[in-house]
């Protein structure tokens, strides 16, 4: 594990800025040493010799097709070879960064971490960055589902050209953009500029990874703009019963994996000193002890599901079923 490659994954729409940030980070004087996998639509590219001025170890170009779709294998096979001319001496990295295409879906992308052996033997999803163009936002939330995607599936919201649009804009997009993603800390980044560590080495998809949302969330409400992607909180004080949590959510995942983009949660077991930390992307769901309550500490389940069109009541009710002593009960539910 200490060995894994933490790789960050940027992405956001169309023009959105990640070309940006990334240059802003490889120009960076922060000690990371980064190789750099590009993924752009048509051949033209990017210029190489530019990122590599600026300081990448070495740009791997994927310009046939997407990452998400139709080049996926050769994301798959870039990384390896990177792997393996770092392990022969001929690359030194410490750090890989990803950006994506503007129309590209996150989740397959972070699956592949997850799913293929040969990559997950050498690397960690550490985060994924979605840049969001403060300018463009509002009308390309409107008219772009994967525009929605790419902000329910980001561990960071880094804001773009807030220098073109005023203070009330501004606070509009912020509490749309904390609707679609209670999770992830919204942070400004005029022109890629955005202190290194607030980006790297988040351990956004680590199961211990601390569970808070913003503080423009709507706790407990999906409130919407019309989003179909939208993320809501759940929150129990009495303690759950985790066997069934797990059933539950097996059977929840089954039907609706597709539209559940993120979900995480730090669980408050009946009998247990400890914390149960459980996150999925998707289908994959992982739960596993975490860190053990204090003394006096107020102990609560809380969970943040994001997804698009999230069926909200039927995941409350069941979870609220899955408390401790109500077996049967969940059991059905689980069922039907
Ligand atoms: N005013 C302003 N312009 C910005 C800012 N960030 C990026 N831009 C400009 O926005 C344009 C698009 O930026 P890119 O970094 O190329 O965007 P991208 O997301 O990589 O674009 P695609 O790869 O085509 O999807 C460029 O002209 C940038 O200079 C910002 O904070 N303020």
């Amino acid at each position: 594990m200490a060995d894994l490659l933490p790789v960050t994954v940027i992405t956001g729409f169309l023009g959105s800025g990640k070309t940006t940030l990334l240059k802003r980070i490889l120009q960076g004087g922060h000690g990371y040493r980064i190789a750099v996998i590009e993924n752009e639509f048509a051949a033209e590219g990017i210029d190489q010799a530019v990122l590599m001025r600026q300081g990448a170890e070495r740009i791997v170009e994927l310009n046939n097709g997407c990452i998400c779709c139709s080049v996926h294998g050769d994301l798959v096979r870039a990384l390896v070879a990177l792997a393996e001319q770092r392990a022969s001496g001929a690359l030194a990295f410490d750090h890989v960064l990803i950006e994506t295409t503007g129309m590209a879906a996150p989740g397959p992308v972070a699956q592949t971490f997850f799913l293929d052996a040969d990559v997950a033997r050498h690397y960690l999803l550490d985060a994924v960055l979605t840049v969001v163009d403060a300018r463009h936002a509002d009308a390309q939330l409107d008219r772009h589902p994967e525009a929605q995607e790419q902000i329910g599936f980001a561990d960071r919201i880094l804001l773009s050209k807030t220098d073109l649009v005023g203070k009330t804009e501004l606070a509009a997009l912020r509490r749309r953009l904390a609707e679609i993603n209670c999770r992830a800390p919204i942070l400004k980044a005029r022109f890629g500029n955005v202190p290194i560590g607030d980006i790297m080495d988040i351990r956004g998809f680590n199961l211990n990874a601390v569970l808070e949302w913003t503080a423009d969330a709507p706790v407990g409400d999906a409130r919407r703009h019309g989003d179909g992607v939208a993320s809501f909180v759940y929150q129990n004080a009495r303690p759950m019963n985790v066997a069934l949590i797990e059933a539950f959510l097996d059977s929840v995942v089954q039907v609706f994996s597709a539209q559940m983009l993120r979900y995480k949660g730090i669980l408050h077991v009946a009998g247990s000193p400890c914390r149960a930390v459980f996150q999925g992307v998707h289908m994959l769901m992982g739960c596993e002890l975490g860190a053990p309550w204090g003394e006096l500490e107020y102990r609560e389940t809380r969970m943040v599901f994001i997804g698009r069109d999230l069926p909200q009541a039927m995941l409350r009710a069941g979870l609220d079923r899955c408390v401790q002593g109500d077996d049967a009960a969940v059991l059905a539910a689980a069922r039907t």
